[in-house]
């Protein structure tokens, strides 16, 4: 893009009527491409695009003889976005008009470089490798190629044989290397030279120039189809800035951007894209923020589908949010708008997982994935108030964003198979730090949390030290007949679990619990086990009692069922403590 193309734009804007202020002009910069800047003070400035140079839905209606029925109409429009860019011996005739022609100015002033990392080479993308967007890319690229082979492959105006390299290559995705793909597709992208305007690379071309500068159709007609996109020439040049108040209003069929308040002198002008963390800017548009208080990570939870349906019918108060409860890209995917317009959800819905966003900003943010992992410590009987689950469930929350953050590793050792574009590092950097940070806040969170309530209901939990205090007769002399045959060997625990389960065995047998410890001994005769050993009980008996007959292996393995559901285990990066909780 050059600052002459950005001229011939503004000039074919104001030939369409156009209006742009005075006061505002538009430069080319190397780091935010075009960018608009305030020459002078000036108050609620607005530009507003007239309906002849929006480029929505009716094109492609008109032009490939599409009715209101047609699924995908947003991928029949970047379809033939494609091909105004990229069919050049052919002109696309709407209406008697000739559209490429007309839009010309405009397509010649769209971004040369796009920086989404669906297009980043090998070298570069392994800078994301273990972060989610590097996860997701797969995925992503394969439901972009979906789209596009849907859309070929339904009308015979497409000759597929003179794609067929295309068509081979989405059938074999799976097996083909990253490098492959980026030699057979994405640097043809990303240099823009695909010969043809119907070509994987035609299209995923348009489908990124869609998601990084569309508006939803809904602004200007109430009555559109859902998620219907739409190009809005010029007023698409406008920056983002989370700070920036703006408003969209139509006015007799025009687009009306207007800023709300003043925009001063020499500041740039901007608009608004929504509260996005730099995942979504970084995906989406090519770009991250530095200071970016609507960062977030994105937490996707796998659960069994059962489990998910009992939570469904039982739990109402356990929030299982969906991709589309969050995204506020100006379009969703068609399966994002199918789960939103459900009255109620079935586990279906959740087939790749639930997500939850991490936001440091939002206090609550972590309430809902805390009552979920409770939900999933929890014992049949209990419910999701119950100290101990409560306990668990922040323990098995902290263990989950402590593997995500420890996944996330630093930046490979030096890869110069293809040139590295400094700003994309960059990118990478920005994005990888905000990760980590806010993971590493909200262990911080969770470490407070389990503090405050370990300290506020001392006086229900039973560690092993309180123990090995109160009770010296077990330290003295119980624990150490068990191993009396040993030769004075020193016996090392490596855990409090299996003192626990110990300590309960022998005051049981001897009848000899401290009277401030009853309670265990009467909630131990109280409890029910099930009739099946388990593997865990049977190593347990081989450790301990192998050389003594007075404990049997039913007794061991009531013992073991009876700690599991009485107690939680603390997980620090060295040691792991089990303590009991009186309920
Ligand atoms: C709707 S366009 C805005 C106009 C764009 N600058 C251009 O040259 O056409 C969106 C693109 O602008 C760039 N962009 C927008 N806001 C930005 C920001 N705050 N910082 C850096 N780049 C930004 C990104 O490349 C993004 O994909």
């Amino acid at each position: 893009m050059s600052s002459d193309a950005l001229k011939a734009l503004l000039q074919w804007g104001a030939s369409f009527g156009v209006i742009v202020p005075e006061e505002l002009k538009f430069l080319y910069t190397d780091l935010k491409g075009i960018i608009c800047v305030c020459e002078k003070d000036i108050d609620n400035p607005s530009i507003k695009i007239p309906p002849e140079i929006v480029i929505s839905r009716n094109l492609p209606m008109k032009f490939f003889g599409l009715s209101e029925s047609t699924k995908n109409i947003n991928g029949w429009l970047k379809l033939f976005f494609a091909k105004i860019k990229f069919d050049r011996d052919n002109d696309t005739i709407v209406d008697n008009v000739r559209v490429n022609d007309k839009f010309k100015p405009y397509l010649d002033a769209l971004p040369s470089r796009l920086n989404s990392p669906l297009v980043w080479n090998p070298s570069e993308l392994k800078r994301l490798s273990s972060t989610n967007i590097g996860n997701s890319i797969h995925e992503k690229f394969e439901g972009i190629f979906k789209e596009w082979f849907e859309l070929v492959s339904s009308s015979d105006m497409f000759d597929l044989e003179r794609v067929a390299d295309d068509v081979q290559t989405f059938h074999n995705l799976d097996e083909l290397t990253y490098e492959a793909l980026y030699e057979k597709i994405l640097k043809i992208t990303e240099l823009q030279r695909p010969t043809i305007w119907y070509s994987f690379p035609a299209f995923l071309w348009s489908h990124l120039i869609f998601i990084s500068r569309a508006f939803p159709e809904y602004v200007l007609n109430r009555n559109c189809p859902d998620n219907s996109i739409v190009l809005l020439p010029i007023v698409d040049l406008l920056n983002h800035d989370y700070r920036s108040k703006v408003k969209w209003y139509p006015e007799n069929g025009w687009f009306c951007y207007e800023k709300i308040g003043t925009a001063s002198q020499s500041r740039e002008l901007s608009n608004n894209y929504g509260g996005k963390g730099n995942e979504e800017l970084l995906s989406g548009y090519g770009f991250v923020l530095e200071d970016n208080i609507f960062d977030s990570v994105a937490l996707k939870v796998k659960l069994p589908l059962d489990v998910v349906s009992t939570i469904l019918e039982t739990e109402p108060s356990l929030k299982l949010p969906l991709l589309s409860d969050y995204t506020t890209y100006a379009f969703e995917n068609k399966d994002c708008v199918q789960q939103e317009k459900k009255a109620t959800r079935s586990a279906t819905d959740y087939i790749n997982g639930v997500t939850y966003f991490i936001n440091i900003q939002n206090e609550q943010c972590l309430e809902p994935l805390l009552d979920l992992f409770t939900y999933l410590s929890k014992a049949e009987e209990e419910d999701l108030h119950d100290l101990r689950a409560r306990l668990q469930g922040i323990q098995m929350l902290r263990n989950a964003l402590q593997s995500k953050l420890n996944s996330i590793t630093g930046p490979p050792a030096t890869d110069d198979s293809y040139a590295i574009d400094p700003y994309r590092v960059y990118c990478a950097d920005v994005y990888t730090k905000g990760q980590k940070q806010i993971l590493k806040e909200a262990l911080t969170r969770l470490k407070k949390l389990e503090k405050t309530m370990l300290s506020e209901n001392k006086h229900q939990l039973l560690t092993m030290s309180k123990i090995l205090k109160n009770d010296p007769a077990f330290a003295e002399t119980e624990l150490p007949s068990l191993f009396s045959n040993e030769d004075g060997e020193e016996v090392i625990f490596e855990s409090t679990y299996d003192l626990l389960i110990l300590w309960i065995l022998l005051k049981t047998k001897k009848n000899s619990y401290p009277t401030k410890y009853e309670w265990v001994g009467q909630r131990y005769t109280n409890f029910k086990q099930t009739a099946y050993i388990s593997d865990d009980a049977k190593a347990f008996h081989t450790a301990y009692f192998e050389k003594q007959d007075d404990v049997d292996l039913a007794e061991v393995d009531h013992a073991i069922q009876f700690v599991v559901d009485n107690s939680f285990t603390r997980t620090s990066s060295t040691t792991e403590e089990t303590i009991l909780v009186r309920k």
